[in-house]
């Protein structure tokens, strides 16, 4: 049986994990934390510091400020994290980083099975494509979502980088440009509305034709899935940083 703590247990991606570890046999949440607590069938605290349940595993969709805290106790009581919060600024990547010498951590923007799978086939065409082909993101989502552009969107933009010979440089919207596009750019977008769960859109403009790789979340359940599966991954792991490639490799 494994015992999750469900780090943003009352947001909309914690309240989907709750839902389908209930409808399992081999996994509980033993407790939940969130800043604003409410009635559960778990106990809820505002801190993992306060939590007496014993844990296997932390899953975490919260917001980027609340994940220092959450890695600093998660090491001191040596329990194995799912980081799937996005927006994380540079220094708490930084001390996600750290943490990861002390305790196992899986981080992935996106958990589900489908965008990893759109970032390996985006990865091949921008090796072709590099030349001649301008590539530009287009992130959707709901009304709601605090950070922009999407950690995935981030995370897509990443990848493509990782494999051109020269570089792109981000430009997030062409608002007060006065000048045409230069070729090391790699333009990302961010939309907001209504309750769209989830889009990306990678666009390669070449002359006269355009490829375009996408993928639409038709639900949160999506994500909370992989957030599971990387959970059960985790707990059998040594101290390191591990991503989507892990799992996929491990088949
Ligand atoms: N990696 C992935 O596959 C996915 C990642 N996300 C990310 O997960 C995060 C949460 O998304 P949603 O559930 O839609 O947001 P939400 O706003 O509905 O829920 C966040 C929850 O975290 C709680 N929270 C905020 N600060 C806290 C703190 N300091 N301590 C404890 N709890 C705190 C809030 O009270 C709220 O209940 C976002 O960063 C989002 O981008 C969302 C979906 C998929
Ligand atoms: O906030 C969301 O909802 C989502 N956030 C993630 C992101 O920022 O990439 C993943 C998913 O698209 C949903």
């Amino acid at each position: 049986m494994l015992k999750i703590i469900n780090h943003g247990c009352n947001g909309k991606m914690g309240r989907v994990i709750s839902r389908l570890v209930s409808e399992k046999s081999d996994c509980k949440i033993v407790a939940g934390i969130d800043k604003n607590p409410s009635s559960s069938d778990f106990p809820i605290y505002t801190s993992l510091k306060d939590v007496k349940e014993d844990a296997d595993v932390i899953i975490d969709f919260s917001f980027h400020s609340a994940v220092p805290e959450l890695l600093k106790n998660a090491e001191l009581k040596k329990i194995p994290v799912v980081v799937a919060t996005t927006g994380l600024s540079d220094d708490e990547l930084c001390t996600l980083k750290e943490a990861a010498k002390t305790i196992p951590i899986f981080r992935s923007a996106n958990m589900s099975l489908g965008i990893n799978i759109l970032i390996n086939l985006v990865k091949e065409a921008a090796k072709i494509l590099q030349n001649n082909y301008d590539i530009e993101i287009i992130e959707k989502h709901h009304n709601m979502k605090k950070d922009a552009p999407s950690g995935t969107a981030l995370m897509i933009a990443d990848a493509i980088n990782e494999v051109l010979t020269e570089k792109k440089e981000y430009i997030y919207g062409r608002h007060s440009k006065t000048d045409t596009r230069k070729e090391n750019e790699l333009g990302i977008h961010a939309i907001r509305g209504g309750t769209i769960v989830g889009e990306h859109e990678v666009i390669f403009a070449g002359h006269d034709e355009i490829l375009t790789i996408s993928h639409s979340a038709r639900s949160r359940e999506i994500f909370a899935i992989g957030a599971l599966k990387a959970a059960e991954f985790i707990v059998n792991q040594k101290p390191g940083l591990y991503d989507m490639n892990s799992l996929l490799e491990k088949g």
